[in-house]
């Protein structure tokens, strides 16, 4: 194998390589961009015009995502899988990713569009290289542009698979995307309805790409994943790359949420009303004291069909503490 399909042995390593480009017996060029950085392109003939972000390890001790990619990486590098697409293979935050820990100091996916500027460190260095790196391989027109985020989560899940759909002024939520999705093993999709500083809503918002955040399970360490599937979705990832892809419109059995409310964890004394294991989805009955805070701040739940995900009352003030979520349809799909 071209030694460049081991981006994770060198990244894990924090090693350079010593050649930066490579081409595989078909032709397909490899190039390190940085660290945790490369790029794939199809000889001129075969590019079918789309270009494909994979990134993984944003939140270091989120692996199985991590060695989806690395396994990608590996059939392109010995030729068994032919792009025809422009991949970029992120991994978010290698530091995070030898220590096997979500983030140093800074959680790397609270820092984009616009925040790594009002933040110092290694973390928020790294999220202005990360949106550089996306932004200059999202810069040619005319070609379509696809970022999948991928992570596992922190807690156990009643939907086990999920994605979330940034959101911009004016543009709608594409239903072909979402079908999409489905077909690569996606059981819900949050949409969102504000702007955010992840990964995702940056180049969603600033690079006109369709982007998503996909929850694959639960994080664990390197080696112990196999409990989390992501066999429909490595498939569906394989038929994008090569161009195989087969035509799909079914939203059958996809369930869709919006976001009701942010829970933000304004102080210290923020106090989250729920067990520690408590499982994303896990709905919420009206009238429950959700959460308490300084001056008196109560969140009680209003919604009907309320539901919680990703509630973590460690996060620093300021950030989200978990995000209230309720059924929707798919009325605002284009
Ligand atoms: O399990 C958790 O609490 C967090 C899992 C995770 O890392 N999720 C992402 C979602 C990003 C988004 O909102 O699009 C995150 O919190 O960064
Ligand atoms: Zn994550």
């Amino acid at each position: 194998m071209l030694a460049l399909g081991k981006l994770l042995e060198l990244t894990l390593a924090g090693r350079e390589p010593a050649q930066k480009i490579q081409l595989t017996v078909d032709g397909v060029q490899m190039r390190w961009l940085s660290e945790g950085a490369l790029e794939v392109r199809p000889p001129e003939a075969k590019d079918n015009g789309s270009d494909l972000l994979l990134s993984s390890g944003i939140h270091g001790n989120e692996t199985a995502p991590i060695e989806l990619l690395d396994r990608l990486l590996h059939g392109i590098a010995r030729g068994e899988i032919k792009p025809r697409t422009r991949i970029l293979f992120l991994f978010g935050n290698p530091e995070a990713m030898r220590r096997g820990e979500r983030y140093l100091e800074l959680d790397v996916n609270r820092l984009f569009n616009g925040r790594h500027e009002k933040n110092i460190g290694p973390e928020a260095m790294r999220a202005a290289e990360l949106e550089q790196l996306a932004r200059s391989f999202f810069s040619q027109p005319g070609r379509s542009r696809l970022h999948y985020d991928l992570h596992t989560a922190i807690r156990g899940s009643k939907i086990e698979q999920f994605a979330l759909y940034p959101w911009k002024e004016g543009r709608q939520h594409s239903r072909h995307e979402l079908a999409r999705l489905n077909a690569a093993g996606m059981q819900a999709v949050l949409l969102q309805n504000k702007t955010s500083i992840t990964f995702t809503a940056f180049t969603y918002e600033q690079l006109g790409a369709e982007a998503f955040t996909l929850e694959l399970g639960k994080a664990r360490p390197f080696g112990q994943n196999q409990s989390v599937d992501v066999s429909r979705l490595e498939t569906r990832l394989k038929q994008i790359i090569e161009g195989t892809e087969p035509p799909t419109s079914s939203l059958d059995g996809l369930q869709l949420f919006a976001v009701s409310r942010e829970i933000i964890k304004h102080s210290d004394a923020f106090l989250l009303h729920l067990p520690a294991d408590v499982e994303n989805f896990s709905p919420l009955a009206q009238g429950y004291l959700l959460a308490e805070d300084v001056a008196k701040t109560r969140w009680v739940i209003e919604e009907e069909g309320a539901r919680i995900i990703f509630p973590n009352p460690k996060v620093k003030n300021g950030l989200r503490a978990g995000i209230l979520i309720v059924p929707t349809t798919d009325a605002g799909l284009a």
